[in-house]
């Protein structure tokens, strides 16, 4: 693997899948493999798993970890080319980017989605930057539009709980305040429709996801009936698409409660986290037996080695 930012940039899912529950039952086996090299992390946005996971993966391999926040420990970054640098950044990611290169083996970027200009956000201007400068392999730790670390987890863990071949799996919009990027729900999407699941995606008018990350799946505008007999219930807001980065509804019969899980065969409920209890999801369900958001987040390191063993093993 020589960058790992889409799902274009895996030949063998089931292969990284199993790479990954290898790693969970022997996590130190490859620890010679990073010695002496070093990962950079770069956070535009907060994180509380990504961060923490990703470094843990990274010294399970014997690698070195510096992490870095764009804008409060480091300058402000340029993205644009050609521009007169008089506003609020001091540095221009041409230079940023080379220079993190030089001292890292591989750079790891999170650049969440700005949710003001959609032509912008999906043309993964920061994540290009990088990938453009910085010379080494990088990784995506959750860019405008895709969240690929996250979605490897998501089919370590579904590989884990499910109970039969072909589980369904729906992927549900909660309500939120706020507009939240759609990186989370567009790039589990792309990950299901390349698995054997039955997938389903359930949204409000007016929020489906664009069309290239929907792809096969089926979409229904009614959360009941995509819950009927379903395995999986992944749960997550995004803002609206079509209109972009609005919040178009906050209905609060979207959210997730029990009696919405009975309707489904026995279900577990997924969330990638962070998740606003009795706004998204119900505390009953959160902490009821059928939650997998502790288990799910705990595979975050696997996926995260996963990965940096595949960029290693590249180097
Ligand atoms: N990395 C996991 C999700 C990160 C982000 N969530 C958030 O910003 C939640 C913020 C809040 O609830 O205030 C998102 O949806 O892409
Ligand atoms: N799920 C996830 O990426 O969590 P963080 O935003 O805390 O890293």
């Amino acid at each position: 693997m020589t960058h790992f930012v889409t799902y274009d940039d895996v030949t063998d899912l089931n292969a990284l899948i199993q790479e990954g529950l290898n790693a969970k039952q022997n996590p130190f086996a490859d620890q010679a493999l990073g010695r002496n090299k070093t990962i950079g992390l770069i956070f535009f946005n907060s994180s509380l798993r990504t961060r923490m996971s990703t470094q843990k993966a990274a010294q399970n391999l014997g690698m070195n970890v510096i992490t870095m926040n764009v804008g409060q420990d480091s300058w402000g970054l340029e993205m644009e080319e050609g521009v007169i640098m008089n506003g609020d950044k001091a540095e221009h990611v041409k230079e940023a980017a080379a220079v993190v290169g030089k001292y890292c083996d591989m750079v790891a970027v999170r650049a969440f989605a700005g949710l003001k200009n959609r032509e912008q956000d999906y043309q993964e201007v920061v994540l290009n930057q990088f990938r453009k400068y910085a010379g080494v392999p990088v990784i995506n730790l959750e860019s405008a539009t895709r969240h690929p670390l996250q979605s490897l987890a998501d089919c370590i863990t579904i590989e884990e709980f499910k109970v039969r071949s072909r589980p369904k799996v729906v992927l549900t919009w909660l309500p939120h305040f706020k507009p939240l990027p759609q990186a989370v729900a567009n790039s589990f999407s792309e990950w299901m429709n390349h698995r054997d699941v039955e997938f389903v995606i359930a949204n409000p008018d007016g929020y489906d996801l664009a069309p290239e990350f929907v792809g096969k799946a089926r979409v229904v505008h009614n959360q009941d009936e995509a819950f009927e007999g379903a395995d999986f219930i992944y749960g997550k807001n995004w803002s609206s698409y079509e209109q972009y980065g609005q919040v178009l509804t906050q209905d609060s019969s979207w959210m997730v409660t029990m009696d919405k899980m009975r309707l489904t065969d026995n279900g577990k409920f997924m969330h990638c986290l962070p998740v606003r209890r009795n706004m998204k999801v119900t505390d009953e369900v959160l902490d009821s037996p059928q939650s997998l958001v502790i288990e799910q987040a705990a595979n975050r390191e696997w996926s995260a080695q996963a990965v940096l063993k595949g960029v290693l093993q590249n180097l």
